[in-house]
Order: C-alpha cells, then structure tokens, then sequence
C-alpha cells in the first residue's frame, strides 16, 4: 500500500484535499481539489510511503510542487479573458482606471532583473488603452528602472511599491503621510513627488551596502536598488545555498527594525515599516485621477505578485473594481479573475481598447 504525505500551504482541513492518486512510477500525481475551499492551492508532495517495503520512503528530497492545470482553475477565480463580456457589462456607464504591475505582468519573468524587456507589441497595447484611461504602472523597482522598461509618458509611474508615486498634480489629501516635492521632468512636465519613506532613504543606502558585501559568499545572489525598498534575488543561487542565504538576510535586518521583509518569486523584498503598499497607492492614484468617492469608478488592477495582493485587497473593500492576478497556476489570492501570462494580459488590454474604442464610434 502506498501512504503518500502532502504538504500544503496553507495547511488544508481535512476535506480539503479529496483524493489522490498516483499515476505510474513516482513521478505523475493527480490530486482532486475539494473546490468549495479557496485556499488548498500550493499543494507539493513531500513524500511516499511504501507501507508493503518497512514503510520506507519511496521518494524522498525536496518536495515536489503540483501543478495543478488551470483548467481546474476554481470558479471563484475566471480567466477574465472568458469574463470579458461579464465585466464589460458591469463596466457600462462607468469610468475604468487601470493599474497594470511590471515584472511578470508586462514582461515575463526573467533570470537577469536587468533584462526583463517588454515587448514593442505589450508597449503599444499599454500606450493604447492608457489613451483610452487613466493608466498606472504600480511596482516594486525603482521609478527610473520602470520607466526605463516601459519607455511610455501617457501613463503616470508609482515604484518602490508605491512608495514613489510622480503625478502631474499630487494629493494634497495625503499631505500628512508623506512628502510632497514639485519638480520637472527631462521632458519639461510639472510632476509632482510623492515619497512617504523619505527619511529612510539614509538607511535604504547602507542596508544596500551591507547586503552587497554579504551576499558576495553565495555565487548568484543579487542586491537591487530599488530606490525606497531593496530586493535580495536568489533565483540564481544555488538551491543548498538559499536557506543559508535567507538566514543571513534576516540575521542582517536585525539591526534594522524599522524595515520588513516579504517573500515574492525567489526574491526578498525589503521595506520601511510604513502604513503604506501599493493599495494605498492605487487610494492615493485614484483620488489624484479625480475619482475619491466616485461611486462610477472601477479600478482594475492586473498584478502577479504578493505585494499586489494589497492592492486587490483595497479593491475588494470597494466593492467595484476587478483585481485580476496574473498567474499560470492557481493560487491563493484575493483577486476575482486571473490571466495565466503577461501574453493573455495583452489580448486582455487589446480587447478592452478595441472595445472602447467600438462604444466611443458607436
Ligand atoms: O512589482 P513588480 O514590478 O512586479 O516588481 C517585483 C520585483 O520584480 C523583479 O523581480 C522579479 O522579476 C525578475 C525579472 O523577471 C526576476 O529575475 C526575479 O526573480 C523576480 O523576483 C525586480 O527585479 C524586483 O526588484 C521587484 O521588486
């Protein structure tokens, strides 16, 4: 008899996972998900148990993740391709504002975050649908580093997590949670800054310099500059070393309690402690766009990480917009809709402009 041992994350009831079954050789799984639960996503076999062989295992090392099809993808979770119709039904009569992250959203994930290009045709799609609506780009890089990939000023910019938003007017609304600096920019534009970490921009600096000569043990590791927030990459690290690695982060960061660290994809994202993330960034965009308490706004926000989680959450409590999370697998996540790649949230922008454009003619 086999026993096979599942490790979940989250941790599943009882219920949740329905039944497993073992295709030939150890190397092909099925697992049935109990549907009415969300989040019995991330399931990984850790290990099997040949019960008629001592109870030795049979498969052993690392555990394996499931992929689990999207097909089976749960229904609280549509592609929102399939939804176009649906959502542009509620969309009628109202004023969409788009949200659209960077890495993983625009550009596929990459193994050099140097090189993480979008394509001509993704660029033309953003600068398409950002003359049709107001337009963000919400992410974790620095300003100039996003700017530099997207290359488009028909959209307005929010980094470091949102903690560097440049816009053309400001929120005088938020004035006592950050600063506010007015400047121009090389193409002569009034923007103005708003930087609610300003004061640890000192820290940020030496927190880079430490973790740049510490990392330099593990071939592979990578510190990024981003600005108000600092990323540890250790997609190129040897997977004994990452433990290790990790440890050392945190380690690090003891000396630095005003900063928290978060897990995104093989990366470590280091923060200032604020009350602020890229939801309050989407409030802070939406009341710059014009649209505080404007019971017609719908702000879709299309994202692929757990920092954009925030920003789906302040959707939700809205209660009108659409938090769509752009993931291959089925994850656990507070979005209503996904897109499975950064080429489905292109035919997304595509539909969206090609349809506004047809309401507008009509
Ligand atoms: O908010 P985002 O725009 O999604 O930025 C989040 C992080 O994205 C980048 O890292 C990720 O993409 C890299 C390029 O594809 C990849 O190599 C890395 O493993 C991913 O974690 C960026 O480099 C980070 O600084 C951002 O915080």
């Amino acid at each position: 008899m086999l026993r096979v041992s599942v490790h979940c994350s989250p941790i599943p009831s009882a219920t949740q996972v329905t039944q497993v079954k073992l295709g030939s050789g150890y190397g092909s799984w099925t697992i049935n998900y109990n549907r009415a639960r969300k989040s019995a996503w991330g399931i990984s076999v850790k290990s099997v148990k040949d019960e008629t062989n001592g109870g030795r295992s049979s498969f052993s090392g690392s555990s394996r993740k499931i992929e689990v099809p999207f097909e089976q993808r749960p229904e609280e979770h549509p592609s929102a391709l399939d939804s176009f119709k649906d959502m542009i039904a509620v969309a009628k009569g109202k004023k969409l504002v788009l949200f659209l992250d960077y890495d993983g959203t625009l550009s596929p994930i990459v193994k050099d975050p140097d090189k993480a290009f979008m394509s001509d045709a993704m660029r033309a799609a953003v600068r398409e649908v950002a003359n049709l609506f107001p337009t963000a780009i919400v992410s974790g890089r620095s300003i100039d580093k996003v700017n530099g990939f997207v290359k488009l000023d028909n959209v307005v910019y929010a980094g470091s997590h949102g903690m560097d938003i440049w816009t053309p007017s400001g929120s005088l609304k938020y004035a006592d949670v950050g600063q506010h600096t007015k400047s121009i920019d090389e193409q002569g534009n009034k923007v103005v800054k708003f930087q609610p970490a300003q004061e640890f921009l000192p820290k940020v600096k030496e927190i880079i310099r430490v973790l740049e000569q510490k990392i330099n043990t593990f071939e592979g590791a990578t510190v990024e500059d981003n600005r108000f927030c600092v990323s540890v990459h250790y997609r190129n690290v040897k997977e004994k070393e990452v433990g290790t690695l990790k440890e050392m982060v945190h380690s690090t960061m003891k000396a630095y309690p005003n900063f928290s660290i978060n897990g995104g994809k093989m990366v470590m994202e280091i923060k200032p402690s604020i009350n602020w993330n890229k939801g309050r960034a989407l409030e802070y965009l939406l009341d710059t766009f014009g649209f505080t308490r404007s019971g017609d706004v719908l702000p879709l926000y299309i994202g692929d990480d757990t920092t954009d989680e925030d920003a789906f959450e302040v959707i939700r409590g809205l209660r009108q917009g659409f938090p769509i999370i752009v993931s291959s697998v089925p994850r656990d996540t507070k979005a209503s809709y996904s897109l499975r790649n950064p080429d489905e949230v292109m035919d997304f922008m595509v539909r969206l402009a090609r349809w506004k454009k047809a309401k507008s003619t009509a």
